[in-house]
């Protein structure tokens, strides 16, 4: 198996490089481990008590449960990954049924912070773009399809995601293998990281 690291600020573009990877990888031989999917529980908490919690910050993760899936998966064993709802602010209380794969990929803003998944990871890759293209990014997608209003979004962005990027995202640059710079569309990167793949793959 092969593990794949691939952190970034919201919105730089970590999912849409994860599916440009996997476009041309047989369906069967990859998976995702998504660091959304590991937000805490927050069930005990009123919806309007969870709007109010900072979600950049690492200590909402339970990196505990996201090692442990990986250990699992690199071990041959299949996990229960949670579901998570974003407009909800919570796990939805399902599960997605995750085999292991040839090519495993877990992708998010905080997993680079944690050194015992870094460990884990055979390729870390840090996808990058400026903060004004990202929080242009981040309110498109959060209004469209995260049921947000602009001024939640900005208020968000400029109390809580903006100094946790600073302190805590940023700083796990320099763990990186891989530096993808995503402005712009990079297919030259992205086909790069499939050829290093490829090689792993046949070693
Ligand atoms: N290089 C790019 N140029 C323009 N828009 C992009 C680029 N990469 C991603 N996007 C768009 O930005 C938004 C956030 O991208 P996404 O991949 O979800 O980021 P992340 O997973 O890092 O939060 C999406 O609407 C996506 O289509
Ligand atoms: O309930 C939640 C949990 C997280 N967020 C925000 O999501 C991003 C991380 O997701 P990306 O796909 O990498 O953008 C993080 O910045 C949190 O602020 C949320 O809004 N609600």
């Amino acid at each position: 198996m092969v593990t794949i690291g691939i952190a970034g600020g919201t919105g730089c573009g970590k999912t849409t490089v994860v599916n440009q990877i996997i476009e041309e990888l047989p369906p069967d031989e990859v998976g995702i481990l998504s660091q959304d999917s590991y937000y805490k529980d927050l069930s005990g908490m009123s919806y309007e008590e969870r709007c109010q919690i900072n979600f950049d910050h690492p200590s909402t993760i339970d990196f505990d449960l996201l090692e442990a899936h990986l250990k699992a998966l690199k071990s041959g064993r299949p996990v229960e990954q949670p579901i998570y709802s974003f407009s909800e602010h919570n796990r939805t209380g399902e599960t997605i049924l995750t085999p292991p794969r040839k090519v495993m990929i877990i992708e998010g803003i905080l997993i680079m912070t944690q050194p015992e998944i870094r460990d884990l990871c055979d390729i870390k890759i840090f996808v990058h773009a400026d903060s004004d293209e990202r929080l242009i990014r981040r309110l498109k997608r959060d209004i469209t399809e995260r049921n947000r209003s602009i001024s939640e979004v900005l208020d968000r962005y400029q109390h809580t995601l903006k100094p946790m990027h600073e302190q805590f995202i940023e700083p796990t640059k320099e763990f990186a293998d891989i530096i993808i710079p995503n402005n712009k569309y990079n297919t030259v990167a992205v086909d790069i990281v499939r050829t290093i793949i490829s090689e792993k793959l046949t070693q």
